[in-house]
C-alpha cells in the first residue's frame, strides 16, 4: 500500500483519550463513524496539527509532521502539512468573491495572481459555479457556498483532504448533489481523503475504506461493505439499517441433516437464536461461548399474528430452518423498503414489511405479534472486546 497519511496518536482532551491508528493511501477514502463524543474531531484536529497528542506521530508523504515522545516534540503548524480541511461550515472569506476565495490557497503559496485566478475559475466551474464567480459568499446559498468551500480545498492541491461531516449543516437535496461532487472530485483528482460521519451514505457513496471509532479506540475497520454488513455495534447496525442481538455463542446441534450444527447464540433470557458464522477472523472458528452478536436484514424478519402469543415466551423448536419468538410492536414508521415494524423486545429487532402488508395483518402499536426469520438470514459474530 502505497500510504500518503500514516497517524498513530494517543491525544488527551480532558478525561476523555484517543488512541487510534490510521493510515490512507494514494487515491483511497477512509470514512471515520463512531458515535457522538467518539473522538471523530479530536482524531481530525490531531492529524491536522490543531491538537498536540500526548505521544504517536503522523506522516504525510513519509515526511513526518507530528513526533511526541517522552523525550522530543514536534508539531509542524497546520497551514504547512499539505493538509486541506472541510467542515460543515464553509468558513469563505465574506469579503472576497468566490473565485478569490478559491484562488486564495494558490496564491498563498506563491503562485501569481494570474494563474491563480483561471485555476480557481477551472475548479468553481467542476463544481458547478461557473458564472458565480464573482458573487461574494452573502450572495450565495448555504449549498453553493459549500461547494465553493470543496473548490478551494481542491485548489490548494492537499496531499490529504480531512473531511468533517461536510454534508450535515445542507439539506437533504443539497447533501445528495454536495455528496456526489465530493465523490467526482476526489475520484477526478485521486486527493487521498478521511471523510468522518455519521451518516452511512458518505461512508457507501465516498469510501473505500471503514474505520469504527468507539470510545476513542478504532473497533473495526475495513472495506466500507464489509464493515457495515457486519456490524459490531448496536450503532453501526442502526446506521446500516439492520438489527443487531447480543448473546452468548453457542453450538446448536445439526439434527436436521447439517453435519457441522448451526452456530447460534443464547439470549439473556435463555432463548437461542441460530444462524451461520460470519465473516473469516470474526468467528470462523467455534471458540467456545463467548460474547457473541446476531445480525440479520429487518426485510427478513416475517411477522404474524397469533391472539395466543404469550410475550418473551419462545415457542419449542417448529422449524429447524426458521427463528420464532413472541413480541409487542411498539412503532410502526415509514422506511425505503415500506414499513419498519419496531417492537419491544431486549433486543428492539425490527422487521419491513410492505405497507399492503401490514394493513392486511392490521399491525398497530401494542399488538403482540410472532416474528420469525429464516436461520439462513442470520449471521453469527463473535464480539471482539469493546
Ligand atoms: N476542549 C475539550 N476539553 C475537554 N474535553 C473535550 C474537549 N473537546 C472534546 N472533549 C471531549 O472529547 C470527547 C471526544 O470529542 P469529539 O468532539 O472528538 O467527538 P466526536 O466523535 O467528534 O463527537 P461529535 O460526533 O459529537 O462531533 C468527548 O467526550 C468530548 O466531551
Amino acid at each position: 500500500m502505497n500510504t500518503v497519511l500514516d497517524a498513530r496518536l494517543r491525544v488527551r482532551r480532558g478525561d476523555f483519550i484517543l488512541n487510534a491508528a490510521v493510515r490512507v493511501a494514494a487515491g483511497e477514502v477512509l470514512a471515520v463513524l463512531g458515535p457522538n463524543g467518539s473522538g471523530k474531531t479530536t482524531l481530525l484536529a490531531a492529524v491536522a496539527g490543531l491538537l498536540v497528542p500526548e505521544s504517536g506521530a503522523v506522516t504525510v508523504s513519509g515526511r513526518l509532521m507530528t513526533s511526541r515522545t517522552e523525550r522530543a516534540s514536534l508539531c509542524v503548524p497546520p497551514a504547512r502539512r499539505g493538509i486541506g480541511l472541510l467542515g460543515q461550515e464553509p468558513l469563505l472569506f465574506p469579503h472576497l468573491s468566490a473565485v478569490d476565495n478559491v484562488a486564495f490557497g494558490q496564491q498563498a503559496q506563491g503562485m501569481s495572481r494570474r494563474s491563480a485566478l483561471s485555476d480557481a475559475r477551472g475548479w468553481l466551474d467542476a463544481v458547478g459555479l461557473s458564472g458565480f464567480e464573482d458573487r461574494k459568499p452573502a450572495q450565495l446559498s448555504g449549498g453553493q457556498q459549500q461547494r465553493v468551500a470543496i473548490a478551494r480545498a481542491l485548489a490548494a492541491r492537499p496531499r490529504v483532504l480531512l473531511l468533517d461531516e461536510p454534508m450535515a449543516a445542507l439539506d437533504v437535496q443539497n447533501a445528495v448533489a454536495i455528496r456526489q461532487l465530493l465523490r467526482e472530485q476526489l475520484t477526478r483528482s485521486g486527493t487521498p481523503a478521511i471523510i468522518v460521519t455519521h451518516d452511512v451514505l458518505d461512508a457507501l457513496v465516498l469510501a473505500d475504506r471503514a474505520a469504527i471509532l468507539h470510545d476513542g479506540r478504532i473497533i473495526d475497520e475495513g472495506p466500507t461493505a464489509q464493515v457495515l454488513g457486519a456490524p459490531r455495534t448496536q450503532f453501526i447496525a442502526a446506521l446500516a439499517g439492520l438489527n443487531l442481538v447480543r448473546g452468548t455463542r453457542v453450538r446448536v446441534a445439526g439434527d436436521a441433516g447439517f453435519d457441522a450444527g448451526f452456530d447460534g447464540i443464547r439470549l439473556p433470557d435463555g432463548r437461542i437464536l441460530r444462524g451461520h458464522a460470519g465473516r473469516a477472523g470474526h468467528a470462523a472458528v467455534w471458540q467456545g461461548p463467548g460474547p457473541a452478536s446476531a445480525v440479520f436484514p429487518p426485510s427478513a424478519v416475517s411477522v404474524s399474528v397469533s391472539v395466543a402469543v404469550s410475550v418473551g415466551f419462545a415457542e419449542p423448536v417448529v422449524d429447524d430452518l426458521l427463528n420464532r419468538w413472541s413480541a409487542i410492536i411498539s412503532a410502526l414508521e415509514p422506511s425505503s423498503g415500506g414499513i419498519r415494524v419496531r417492537t419491544v423486545d431486549d433486543s428492539g429487532v425490527a422487521a419491513e414489511l410492505s405497507a399492503a402488508r401490514v394493513a392486511e395483518l392490521g399491525l398497530r402499536t401494542g399488538l403482540a405479534v410472532w416474528l420469525s426469520v429464516p436461520v439462513a438470514e442470520v449471521t453469527i459474530f463473535a464480539d471482539p472486546p469493546l
